[in-house]
């Protein structure tokens, strides 16, 4: 028996080739460097009188700068967080002339000698600075001299490690999260505060933490900014400062305090600042197991009280999309539309203008009676569900399905409730209590599905729902969907590259290349005559465009094809050979068909029970036949082999474009 050998995991902190050793050059500066960061530290250590350290410490002079220092650090705390968290979500979200200059702004007093920060900020705030004799004037507050000049100085320098911190981490977020939320009928606002702050907790919790501590620490503008008063703006730094001259003992004793108190956040935040507060990871979505859930039920009385598709709320669509899609869309309700087209036809982009979050493309659209294209995103009534679903991590299945109704001011015991019964419906209610990265991919899309169609939503975009799902979760999903969307009062477009589920769950399906629709029609008349190549192939035909010319057509690719019909001289037309109709030889035949090429086998590819052999030719385009295990076998067909390709002209059918 063979044994699998598993490789070793990288050790923390990087992969690191097996014994790989930092060469000498490198790693002697790195040790001189580390050394030099050490040795002061160790001086403090060394220096300490441990047996004076609690009188050095309880000293009235040094309680009163802790308390003040306290006071300081976690108003300026206060402040930064105010201030800081609105500055880093504009920085990380919005678009607007000048941001590299406010970025930089922000991270100026980083890098500004802290004597420079206090000179600028009297020239700001002080007395005879420019802020300075109004604030005076209006409020009666003078910040030089002042506690509150101290919290000033101390928030100066150490907003932007709140800053930085938190716009990284909100980069790192995905932003369909707070899009998905916001289709669910939250306002920005309260996309901020339930999704966007939950998701971006540790980087905020570790940004507050170095904003604290730098607060703390503070020394040069304070002092320049707001002197060095006791009890009003002498805080500890500052004491350390005058206890060097009388008391070098007692000013070690609170170094090591101050020391001990930047170690241990430090320690806490285990570098989580420098790199690894990027949200939290996205979760993987694995081919899911289903089978232990019930099959939700293929067709349930059972309506919830805010279902979509209670009695008389049916909602027909009206959109006329601009910019960079190009179409108008009528639809009753209760339809659904399967939306295809290749990659970068503008299927998302369809759906985000619909949405109203794009620039790239508008939609002037009206669900039934209510024109909603000038409405922001919240108040549209368009749920989306995205390709990942986007369930909120920090939610339950329960709370993420209840989230759009509690956005619409449903008091949370009857969201709840209302929830748990979309969930019994689609067959997940056994896991409302599991959080999404509890959940199998299926599962994830069922309740990503159950939270959009609770929030009663008036039009619902399903991008690829069935995308990340295995074959076997594919089909149960599938069905899911059918018995949901037959119920649902409202239109219904489904992107998708799936043939399948095109056919299997769409009334309608619109075909888009470059942002115009290319075809929009009943599957049945899309699969009998497809009007593009990409939606032929799509559904597994040879499409081969051309122009005709005497009996059949010049094809756009070369070579010739006779048709059974002759077409008009000049028209440009779409032929669609079924794979089954092709026929494959060892030889060339004689006799009947009079489409013949000599071509080579390129690819040999299982489709179900039967084979798909790909064979391209220099007298026509790339051709696919399917045939029988057998036939292949009898034939000895494998990749390079010669042969020849055969089809009726009775078997070709054309769409004239
Ligand atoms: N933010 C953007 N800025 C500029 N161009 C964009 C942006 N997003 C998409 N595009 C472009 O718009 C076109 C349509 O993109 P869209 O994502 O809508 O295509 P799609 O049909 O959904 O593709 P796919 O099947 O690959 O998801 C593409 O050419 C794409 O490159």
């Amino acid at each position: 028996m063979r044994r699998l050998r598993i490789p070793a995991p990288a050790p923390a902190g990087g992969p690191r080739a097996p014994g790989s050793r930092a060469p000498l050059a490198l790693a002697v500066p790195a040790l001189i460097a580390v050394a030099f960061l050490l040795l002061p530290l160790v001086g403090i250590l060394a220096r300490t009188t441990w047996s004076e350290l609690g009188t050095h410490l309880t000293s009235p002079g040094v309680l009163e700068a802790l308390r003040l220092s306290l006071l300081v650090s976690f108003c300026a705390l206060g402040l930064a967080l105010l201030l800081g968290v609105p500055l880093a979500w504009l920085l990380a979200r919005v678009s607007f002339p000048g941001k590299a200059l406010v970025r930089s702004l922000v991270l100026l007093p980083m890098v500004l000698p802290p004597t420079v920060g206090g000179v600028a900020l009297l020239l700001g705030f002080g007395r005879r600075g420019l802020l300075g004799p109004w604030l005076e004037g209006t409020f009666g507050i003078v910040l030089p001299f002042h506690t509150s000049g101290a919290v000033v100085a101390a928030t100066f320098v150490a907003m932007p490690f709140l800053v930085i911190s938190l716009e990284g981490t909100l980069a790192g977020l995905r932003t369909s999260y707070e899009e998905t939320a916001a289709s669910l009928g939250a306002s920005p606002v309260r996309v901020f505060c339930t999704v966007t702050l939950p998701m971006v907790a540790p980087g905020l919790a570790a940004g507050a933490a170095l904003t604290w501590a730098r607060a703390l620490g503070e020394f040069g503008a304070t002092i320049t900014f707001a002197g060095n008063l006791p009890g009003a703006t002498q805080t500890l730094p500052l004491e350390v400062y005058l206890l060097l001259q009388d008391s070098p003992e007692a000013a070690t004793s609170v170094s090591l305090l101050l020391l001990v108190i930047a170690m241990a956040v430090l320690i806490c935040l285990r570098g989580r600042w420098t790199g690894a507060t990027t949200g939290r990871p996205a979760r993987v979505v694995r081919p899911a197991d289903d089978t232990a859930l019930p099959a939700p039920p293929a067709t349930d009385t059972v309506e919830p009280g805010t279902g979509s598709a209670a009695p008389g709320e049916r909602w027909p669509l009206h959109a006329e999309v601009t910019g960079f899609n190009q179409l108008t869309l009528d639809a009753g309700p209760g339809t659904t539309i399967a939306v295809v087209g290749p990659n970068g036809a503008g299927k998302t982009t369809l759906l985000r203008a619909l949405l109203g979050l794009t620039p790239r493309a508008r939609a002037a659209l009206r669900l039934g009676d209510t024109d909603v294209g000038a409405l922001p995103p919240h108040r549209r009534g368009v749920a989306w569900v995205p390709q990942d679903g986007a369930l909120f991590p920090h939610l339950t299945a329960l709370t993420n399905t209840a989230y759009g109704l509690r956005a619409h001011g449903t008091p949370r015991a009857e969201a709840r409730r209302t929830a748990q019964q979309w969930l019994d419906r689609l067959g997940v209610g056994p896991l409302a209590h599991r959080r999404p990265a509890q959940l199998s991919g299926g599962q994830a899309q069922r309740v990503a599905l159950a939270r959009a169609l609770a929030a009663r939503p008036r039009l619902l975009l399903l991008d690829e729902p069935l995308a990340a799902l295995d074959q076997t979760t594919r089909a149960h999903v599938r069905h899911t969907l059918r018995a949901h969307l037959a119920a649902f009062g409202g239109v219904c477009l489904l992107v998708t590259h799936d043939p399948v589920e095109a056919v299997s769950l769409a009334d309608r399906v619109l075909v888009l290349d470059d942002g115009r629709a290319l075809q929009d029609a009943p599957p049945a008349e899309v699969t009998r005559h497809p009007r593009s190549p990409w939606v032929a192939r799509m559904l597994g035909r040879n499409a081969w465009p051309g122009t005709a010319a005497g009996d059949g057509l010049a094809l756009a690719d070369g070579g010739r094809l006779v048709l059974a019909d002759r077409l008009p001289e000049g028209v440009r037309a779409l032929a669609i050979i079924a794979p089954e109709a092709v026929s494959v030889h060892l030889d060339k035949p004689a006799g009947s068909p009079r489409n013949v090429w000599p071509g080579t086998v390129r690819e040999i590819t299982s489709a179900g029970s039967r084979l798909r052999v790909l064979v391209t030719s220099d007298r026509a385009p790339d051709l696919v036949a399917e045939i029988t295990p057998s036939a292949a076998l009898e034939l000895g067909l494998a990749d390079g082999v010669s042969v020849w390709t055969s089809v009726k002209a009775t078997e070709v059918s054309v769409v004239t474009l």
